[in-house]
């Protein structure tokens, strides 16, 4: 649904992507995996237009232009901190013609599907926690009825358990919308057993991709060694503590 080819991108004089080129298939859960700063954020902001590449370009299948959706690291740049939460979910059916009746209807099913109580939709977003404000962001993007949903670090603000629930719950939503989706993050760990194909950003290039089995049980870069290294270091620090 989306081909990627031979994107550059510089800022001033800093080369922030090289040359990279990558698919999206249809129904494809897609992890792009690097470190703070390697430009996995400048990839995504190329994917919905809010930068023009230096070089390259993106090609997306004609059913799938203008129907992607952004969900931010901070959940609060999803709503308006004056409105209620039911104002903001509404309003993308509300714009699609749907009866405040059947939209209800439509946001307490996926409330409940993601096992958010429906008292939180009167509640304004300072009044959620970060999880529960980020599951609700991502409805918010599944009523705009997306072919592509990019997930720009959720998960980096919440423990490990939240992350993996929301993970999960991105995946049943993926296969249940027939989306494709982007998931970005540092955190190997995060995307174990969900991910269907991993790609991984070092300094602007991709150094490697593959299936998540192939990249994660047998990394060939030494970039990807090292994140899981990192990551396997973590995690022993973390059960010795525990
Ligand atoms: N609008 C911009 N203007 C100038 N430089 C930018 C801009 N956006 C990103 N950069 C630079 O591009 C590089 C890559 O940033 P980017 O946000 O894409 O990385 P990232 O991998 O998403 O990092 P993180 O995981 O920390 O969000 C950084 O050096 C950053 O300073």
């Amino acid at each position: 649904m989306l081909e990627v080819r031979n994107l550059s991108k510089k800022f001033g004089n800093n080369v922030v992507l090289d040359d990279v080129s990558f698919c999206v298939g249809r129904e494809e859960f897609i992890c792009l995996l690097g470190e703070s700063g390697s430009g996995k954020s400048t990839i995504a902001e190329l994917l919905i237009g809010l930068h023009e590449p230096c070089q390259g370009e993106i090609r997306w299948a004609e059913d799938s232009i203008n129907c992607t959706q952004y969900v931010y690291q901070n959940p609060d740049r999803s709503f308006n901190p004056f409105w209620s939460m039911e104002q903001s979910l509404l309003e993308p059916l509300l714009l699609q013609k749907h009866s405040k009746k059947a939209a209800l209807k439509k946001i307490t099913s996926m409330m409940d599907h993601a096992g958010l109580p429906v008292e939180l939709l009167k509640n304004k977003p300072s009044q959620c926690s970060g999880g529960q404000k980020q599951r609700m962001a991502i409805i918010r993007a599944l009523l705009c009825n997306p072919r592509l949903l990019i997930a720009d670090e959720i998960t980096s603000a919440l423990d490990p358990q939240t992350e993996r629930t929301i993970i999960e719950l991105l995946k049943e939503f993926q296969s249940s919308y027939h989306m494709s989706v982007l998931y970005i993050t540092h955190r190997i760990q995060a995307i174990e057993g969900v991910a269907d194909r991993v790609l991984v950003l070092d300094k602007g290039s991709i150094v490697e991709s593959g299936t998540a089995d192939e990249v994660l049980k047998y990394p060939r870069h030494p970039y990807t060694k090292n994140l899981l290294e990192a990551c396997m270091y973590f995690e022993k620090r973390k059960k010795s503590i525990v």
